[in-house]
């Protein structure tokens, strides 16, 4: 139940032995038991199923697998680490053969002068084998110390890559996300595999050796050395067999319990926990949770303990047996007392080995599980890559057309958010497009299929005549900038957030100081304590925290400084102050006015008056198109109702009639409900306009 993996792991509780009680703090604060659904962990099944056969065989692919990764990431390492551990190897077996002919020269009969001397270049022997046995495992150690963190680095790479170059679609996708997120435990996994492997290889060939000589002494001691073993590996892997289930058991619980604790260091979570006195009650879960995972821990340790011991009964009941074998062999002559004491030795170190071999075995089955994770997701990852290559975007783009298109979430429920939508965008004179419609009617998806980040499910999306999917999808990623309402607040430097829009060349500073100007924060970074190179970002020492609408005024600038041909605002004023936001608008009409396309998306319906073209739609449909003077001439319209409806909130609220039934003051003056907007001057006008 360490959290070493226990962010993305999870299982429905599976363990016969476990208990399936709900804590009471799992019911209160969550609504019953956490599950992780694992539909997506296809490795659970193979490692319930875990015994030493299985783990046997799967033997040459998984250090096939480790060999792999690491010759991938650094050859001359690899070739180094195995060099060295099979002259290690080499060097052990020399050693065991050696101790049993230095034994053998010792224990002869004659002069024990004369037996010393024949065993002196033996033993000077010995000592330079086990040496070179030392010089080995250090050179093996020194080669796989850095290889380790390359082979990690490399893993994670592949995986890094791979998360940004799928399209969005299988972000969105729930089955792939989950592979994606317990992908990412397979490069320190396939790290951890190096030294386990390199440890499997020691011992297989430490066992090889003392196998070898234990058969040359008298066969009957090789299965004598295996059943000495055998009830140790069984508990090895019983108990960790118990503790993988357990954890799976658990981890949404270790997670829940995780999560109180990050809870009540939380910045933005702070103020409530103070005014509101929860701190106490969410201490008193943490407290619930930890208790029955305490317990839980508590049940694996005894049962640990018990196949622990029953294990140890049985190895000392076979060592026994070994032993008085060995006894047997001498008292009957059969096994000379050099041969004897070479065997003991051989039986000691083989234990040793075979006992190391099932752990470290044990060790690189369960990372390599992680492993094939990352592999999985490398092979599905193919297939849902972003297309690279295919057909340049016209010079210039004249316009792009939407036919029929409609579009469905993957994620979602399966109805379609886009229904057989067609409209016309044109590209190469500036112009302002507006999208308006209620919350959800499919505006922001229609500009992020515009943009490229989806494809459309039915018809067809064309630039200049050719469609989307024929074209280098790249070329659109770069005709496009966008400012959204909740843009991503990078933790780094303000100068970072503005430029990081364009990374693909070096800071021009001239165009920073535009971006700057043009959206209004040449104050804000010039009070800010290090100017651009000002961290934007509470988590660091030294960082600053923005306000809402100032960090939006850096999404305007960030956009401003991508400089692309089209340009798509996403509600980028709801964080702004009325003059702010006034001048956003202006600057937006400014940038159409000299040749850039904008897709607006906004419910300032004041603001839609200065489109070239308002596109109004609802429920998913394009419901209406046009001017926005030609769009409010249909009383009936869409736009003219939610024009209305805004309009209506600027008219001047009724003051309350005196008893006597004099004038009120409202009669004189009317009290407007928003301020803000008549200082951006959009109510009255916009008043004015709904009243026409
Ligand atoms: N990533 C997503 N996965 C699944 N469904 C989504 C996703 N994003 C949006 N939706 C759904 O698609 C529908 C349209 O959402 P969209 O964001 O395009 O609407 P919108 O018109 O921009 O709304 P708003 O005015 O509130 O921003 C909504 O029902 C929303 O729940």
């Amino acid at each position: 139940m360490s959290g070493r993996r226990g962010a993305a792991r999870g299982a429905e509780p599976t363990d016969p032995d476990s208990p399936e009680e709900v804590s009471e703090s799992e019911r209160e604060l969550f609504g019953g038991q956490l599950v992780y659904d694992t539909s997506w962990a296809q490795h659970e099944s193979d490692r319930y199923q875990l015994n030493l056969r299985a783990m046997l065989r799967a033997l040459p692919r998984l250090v096939g697998g480790a060999v792999g990764l690491a010759w991938r990431a650094d050859r001359a390492a690899t070739t180094r680490v195995a060099v060295a551990e099979l002259l290690r190897g080499v060097c052990q077996a020399l050693g065991l053969l050696g101790v049993n002919w230095l034994l053998t020269r010792l224990l002869a009969g004659g002069e024990i002068t004369d037996r010393l001397r024949d065993a002196l270049p033996v033993a000077v022997l010995l000592g330079l084998v086990a040496g070179l046995g030392a010089v080995c495992g250090a050179l093996s150690t020194l080669a796989a110390g850095p290889l380790e963190p390359k082979v990690e680095r490399v893993a994670r790479e592949r995986y890094l890559e791979r998360a940004y170059q799928v399209e969005m679609a299988a972000m969105e996708d729930d089955d792939f996300h989950r592979l994606l997120e317990s992908a990412q435990y397979g490069a320190s996994s396939a790290r951890r595999m190096i030294p386990h492997s390199v440890a499997v290889v020691g011992s297989l060939l430490s066992l090889v050796a003392a196998g070898a000589v234990l058969t040359a002494l008298h066969p009957v001691l090789l299965p004598m050395l295996v059943a000495i073993v055998l009830p140790r590996a069984w508990a090895t892997l019983s108990v960790s067999r118990r503790r993988y289930r357990s954890f799976h058991r658990w981890v949404q619980h270790s997670r829940g319990a995780a999560m109180l604790s990050r809870l009540m260091t939380d910045t933005d979570a702070a103020p409530e926990i103070r005014v509101h006195g929860i701190g106490p009650y969410i201490l008193r879960h943490f407290r619930g949770m930890s208790v029955s995972q305490e317990a839980e821990q508590a049940r694996l340790a005894r049962l640990a303990a018990r196949t622990e011991l029953l294990a140890a009964v049985c190895t000392g009941l076979f060592t026994l047996a070994t032993y008085l074998l060995l006894a047997g062999l001498l008292w009957s002559g059969v096994m000379a007392l050099a041969a004897a004491g070479t065997a003991v030795l051989a039986i000691r170190t083989g234990t040793g080995n075979l006992d190391g071999l099932v752990r470290q075995l044990n060790y690189l089955h369960e990372e390599s599980l992680y492993v094939g994770d990352l592999d999985r997701l490398l092979a599905e990852s193919e297939d849902r890559r972003i297309p690279r290559g295919g057909r340049r975007l016209p010079d210039p783009v004249r316009c792009v057309e939407f036919d029929r298109v409609s579009f469905a979430y993957p994620g979602g429920d399966g109805e379609p958010v886009l229904r057989e939508v067609s409209l016309r965008l044109p590209t190469d004179r500036g112009a302002v497009v507006a999208l308006v419609g209620e919350n959800g009617s499919g505006k922001s998806t229609l500009a992020k299929l515009l943009c490229g980040l989806y494809l459309p499910d039915g018809g067809t999306i064309r630039w200049d005549g050719v469609e989307v999917t024929e074209l280098d999808r790249q070329e659109i990623f770069d005709y496009c900038a966008i400012v959204h309402q909740d843009h991503y607040r990078w933790p780094m430097t303000a100068r970072v957030n503005t430029t990081i829009s364009r990374t693909d060349r070096p800071v021009d500073e001239r165009r920073l100081a535009g971006a700057a100007a043009h959206a209004g924060i040449e104050r804000l970074v010039a009070e800010l304590p290090k100017g651009w190179a000002t961290l934007l970002s509470r988590t660091f020492r030294g960082g600053h925290q923005l306000s809402g609408g100032q960090w939006q005024r850096i999404g305007i600038a960030r956009a401003h400084y991508r400089d692309a041909p089209l340009l798509v605002v996403d509600e980028p004023t709801a964080a702004l102050d009325a003059k702010a936001e006034a001048r956003v608008f202006d600057q937006i009409r400014a940038l159409a006015d000299r040749g850039q396309t904008i897709v607006l998306i906004t419910h300032r319906m004041a603001s839609v008056r200065h489109a070239d073209q308002v596109h109004v739609l609802h429920q998913g449909r394009l419901v209406e198109s046009g001017s926005p003077e030609e769009l409010l001439a249909d009383e009936d319209g869409h736009y003219r109702a939610l024009h209305d409806l805004q309009a209506a909130q600027f008219r001047p609220v009724p003051a309350p009639r005196p008893a006597d039934g004099g004038p009120t003051a409202g009669d004189e003056a009317a009290a407007p409900v928003d301020s803000g907007r008549q200082e951006s001057g959009g109510g009255g006008e916009l008043t004015g306009a709904g009243a026409g």
